[in-house]
């Protein structure tokens, strides 16, 4: 049995069918790209299974339906890291990071909000991971897009939950934390985390994860191994473009080079 299962996944809001009857798995220890077009359905799938959509089908976590778990049970088990970057108030970076602890924590009216060891060295390992510890102590809202990605990230990290859903995670990144972020994913999964991350870099999502979700149009395209997945026909099928994609270091990149439709 995978860590994560959906089973005939849909969503519909406004009249809309966005997901069409998914099916996936994700084993402990497995990172998993979900990739396509603008408007494919990755957030909505990635919103499903962090349950802030509702939908119909199954999605169950160790055997379990999701929705079934108490919601502060499930968000020590589900770390969501959404695409939304807003930031609205001037909370300083580490109690941002934080709020990831939230969920260990009894309610405060019972005298059970204080910080843990525990939480202590969750908040700095991932304050450390995603090269923000220097800015622990800064307003949130002063930050610059790349260093909030960042933040965002180190928000979700701290959760240290067994599944980590994050959407778009490198977006806003310089090559440099855009390739430290995957490499921090990568260790995620190596740990024994299952993870899904949400990418628009083919190349990053070739070279890093173990498995592509490849959508378009809120239907699954094609899902499995990198090759298979990111092949010429299916580029040029969903994305609408052709692809240069060649080899380095026994690695592929993929470099998109003209439109084709
Ligand atoms: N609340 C909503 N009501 C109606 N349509 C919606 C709603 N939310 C999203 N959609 C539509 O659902 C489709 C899938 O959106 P989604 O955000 O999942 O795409 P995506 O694959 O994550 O795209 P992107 O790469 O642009 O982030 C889009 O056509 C979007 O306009």
């Amino acid at each position: 049995m995978s860590r994560l299962e959906g089973v005939a996944v849909s969503v519909q809001l406004g009249g809309r069918t966005l997901l069409h009857e998914l099916s996936f798995q994700v084993g402990a220890g497995e990172l998993v790209g979900l990739i396509g077009p603008n408007g494919a359905g990755k957030s909505t799938l990635i919103k499903a299974i962090a349950q802030v959509l509702p939908y119909r089908g199954s999605i169950r976590l160790e055997g379990e339906p999701l929705e079934r778990i108490p919601a502060r049970e499930r968000a020590r088990l589900v770390a969501y890291l959404g695409q939304d970057d807003r930031i609205q108030w001037p909370i300083a970076v580490a109690d941002l990071v934080a709020l990831g602890r939230h969920p260990y924590r009894g309610s405060w009216w019972r005298g059970a909000g204080r910080t843990s060891d525990a939480d202590r060295q969750a908040i700095e390992s991932a304050l450390r991971a995603t090269d923000v510890w220097s800015l622990r102590a800064r307003a949130s809202d002063t930050l610059s897009g790349g260093e909030r990605a960042r933040v965002r990230l180190a928000r979700a990290l701290a959760v240290e939950a067994p599944l980590l859903l994050a959407d778009e995670p490198v977006a806003a990144l310089d090559p440099r934390h855009q390739l430290e972020v995957m490499e921090l994913l990568r260790a995620q999964a190596h740990q024994g985390a299952s993870v899904i991350v949400v990418l628009h870099d083919l190349t990053l999502a070739s070279r890093f994860c173990d498995r592509l979700l490849l959508l378009h149009e809120g239907r699954t395209v094609a899902a499995g191994a990198v090759e298979t997945v990111l092949s010429a026909d299916h580029l040029r099928l969903v994305y609408g473009i052709g692809a240069v994609i060649g080899e380095h270091q026994g690695q592929r990149y993929i470099v998109p080079w003209s439109c084709t439709l």
